[in-house]
């Protein structure tokens, strides 16, 4: 009660006199602790409500009804298909009907997601646990648009750091500026992970294919460096010339150990090529924290920032996607993507819920998992070019509802978060399709697109290989929902004792969204359009989907070994300090991996 009073008021006072606190730091931070405490006195969950035990209760009136009875109904699907800008929703495969959907409605009411939305676009320090705002959407904001935080606009720093990244990849494409030895840096080395990594990537691989943006790649290469691995470090650079690369180090903490040891083996490959000077030259970085980059060696005039607002897993719209992608395609591509990015915070921000695809998608999203009880979601993209859209989600929603306690950090009594993963049909049709269809129900997205990016007609077809790619895209949320009856399968006189085997259930969930094309602008529509999604379901379950507490143990016990497979190797120290089993494999992995070197030595990855 008190905590919905809270999120009711707040966000209304700062809407006519930007945010209370904004004045005095000191005063904010002191009201900001005392919110959260009152927060945490008034555990109320929201499935303590009205509306979440009516949404309990009906839960047996659908199970009545089959998905393919409910399909019959034509004012229904009719009802639950939504255009906007160029795309199309189609959520009447859904195991819902009206009635879901007004107590659906009435639970964002009483999570008060409307209150919470506005206070993400208020910059109301919504991720409180490490005390900031959630601004990824300023990140795309056009130039006249005012979003503020404590009190400051941030459009026009966001700017400012688009206009120096558009600069900077203007001076590198046109050879104005050279690498050590004069000569134009053609290639690119993305260094990072996580959120530094995977948006970026997914975007890169969507452009890839896209005509008017491989046009304005031609002669140039972009690899990514993440993984650890030496061999990632050996891919990166294999066929690649010092001479003629770019090493873009990006991570929001610079501190991050996988990302921090990958730049030092490039900035070893470049210095040991062309000297300790071509760093200059052939090493920028993309950071919030630009004293460590200082301090890496990296002049912070080729240093590109972003803010602490801005979430590593939300962060491909700063910076981190920005500045690599530019320097690939051209800004003015990438400025394209940031305006798909920008036409869904708007119709987020400001369309009904009942016409708003994110809102809708992540009501239906909570209903499956948490009412229906299907924990899963499969990522289902009908484009080759989409291959990377899962692995990015995977991030953004896991990381961000992956959570055991609520907002005010009480366990929750129900399950938050969804297991994501997927993989381009039709591929995964060979693949994982059999479960989805046959074993466990798992909700699908299955996205589309109308004009694909290659057609290819071979003589004497009429159907292009798009259009068996799409036909397939048509077909399966049709056999998840109809499913096959045992009589059906009788009138095609199917052997008796294969009729079980033979059998789908039907009764499965999925979304059909539908894009025009996959250009710059769609790609950065259905990135936003899953970045808030994913927000809705964390706003409703009532936790916070902006921190990620959850990846540091292992980290810290990462940093342990490291420091134990040091000290035996150095100084010869027997392995302590862990249980018997760690101990039992460490110690064979240090006797099995020999020589062992005792000092620090320097070998580079080879090209491969
Ligand atoms: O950008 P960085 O600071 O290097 O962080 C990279 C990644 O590190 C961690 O694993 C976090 O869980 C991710 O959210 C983050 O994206």
């Amino acid at each position: 009660m008190l905590r919905g009073l809270i999120w009711g008021i707040l966000p209304n006072l700062s809407r006519r006199t930007g945010p209370w606190y904004s004045l005095n730091p000191k005063a904010a931070k002191r009201e900001r602790f005392l919110s959260a405490k009152l927060l945490m006195a008034s555990s109320t969950f929201i499935c303590d409500t009205q509306p979440w035990k009516d949404l309990k209760a009906h839960v047996e009136d659908i199970k009545k009804t089959h998905l393919r009875d409910l399909m019959n109904d034509h004012e229904r699907c009719k009802s639950m298909m939504l255009e906007f800008d160029g795309l199309d929703l189609d959520y009447s495969r859904q195991c819902a009907n009206e009635h879901t959907m007004e107590k659906l409605f009435t639970l964002a009411e009483a999570a008060h997601l409307k209150q919470k939305i506005n206070s993400m676009f208020n910059g109301e320090h919504i991720n409180s646990t490490e005390d900031r705002p959630v601004l990824h959407v300023a990140l795309r904001a056009s130039r006249d648009e005012v979003i503020c935080t404590d009190g400051k606009n941030v459009v026009p720093e966001v700017w400012k750091v688009l206009d120096k990244i558009r600069d900077f990849s203007d001076r590198i494409r046109s050879g104005s500026w050279v690498g050590a030895t004069g000569k134009t840096l053609k290639d690119v080395i993305a260094v990072g992970i996580g959120g530094s990594y995977l948006g970026p990537l997914f975007v890169h691989t969507a452009l890839q294919t896209n005509p008017e943006a491989a046009q304005c790649a031609k002669g140039r290469q972009l690899r990514f460096l993440a993984n650890v691995d030496p061999i990632d470090a050996a891919k990166s650079i294999s066929g690649f010339n010092p001479e003629t690369t770019l090493v873009v180090v990006v991570s929001k903490t610079f501190t991050t150990a996988e990302t921090m040891l990958n730049a030092r083996t490039l900035r070893e490959w470049i210095t040991a090529a062309l000297g300790p000077q071509a760093v200059a030259k052939h090493m920028v970085a993309v950071s919030t924290n630009l004293l460590l980059v200082e301090k890496f060696g990296i002049d912070p005039n080729n240093a590109f920032a972003f803010w602490d607002w801005v979430g590593g897993r939300y962060s491909v719209c700063s910076a981190v996607g920005v500045l690599p992608l530019s320097l690939q395609y051209g800004f003015s591509v990438v400025e394209k993507f940031l305006k798909g990015a920008n036409s869904i915070d708007r119709h987020f921000h400001s369309a009904p819920f009942e016409k708003n695809i994110p809102v809708l998608l992540g009501l239906l999203s909570v209903w499956n998992s948490t009412f229906l009880g299907y924990p899963a979601r499969a990522i289902l993209p009908y484009s080759q070019a989409l291959e990377k859209f899962a692995p990015h989600i995977q991030q953004v929603s896991m990381e961000s509802n992956g959570k055991g306690v609520s907002i005010d950090g009480v366990p929750l009594p129900f399950e938050a978060g969804e297991i994501d993963f997927g993989e381009p049909g039709t591929n995964g049709q060979h693949s994982f399709y059999q479960l989805i269809h046959q074993g466990r129900v798992v909700p699908c997205d299955f996205i589309g697109v109308v004009k694909s990016q290659q057609s290819v007609y071979l003589k004497g077809e009429i159907v292009s290989n798009h259009d068996e790619l799409m036909s397939n895209f048509f077909a399966q949320p049709d056999a998840l929902a109809y499913g096959k009856t045992p009589e059906q399968l009788r009138s095609e006189k199917v052997p008796e004792h294969l009729i079980p085997h033979k059998t789908f259930s039907g009764n499965r969930p999925s979304f059909c969204l539908l894009l025009p094309f996959l250009n710059a602008y769609n790609i950065g529509q259905l990135l936003a359009i899953y970045e808030h999604r994913i927000a809705v379901e964390g706003f409703i379950w009532g936790i916070n989907s902006f921190d990620q507490w959850g990846v540091e143990l292992g980290k810290s016990l990462a940093s342990q070994v490291r420091k134990q497979l040091n000290a035996s190797r150095t100084k010869g120290e027997a392995i302590e300090g862990f249980n018997f089993s760690t101990m039992a494999l460490l110690t064979k992995y240090l006797e099995a991996k020999s020589p062992i070197p005792s000092e620090p030595v320097t070998t580079l990855p080879k090209d491969i």
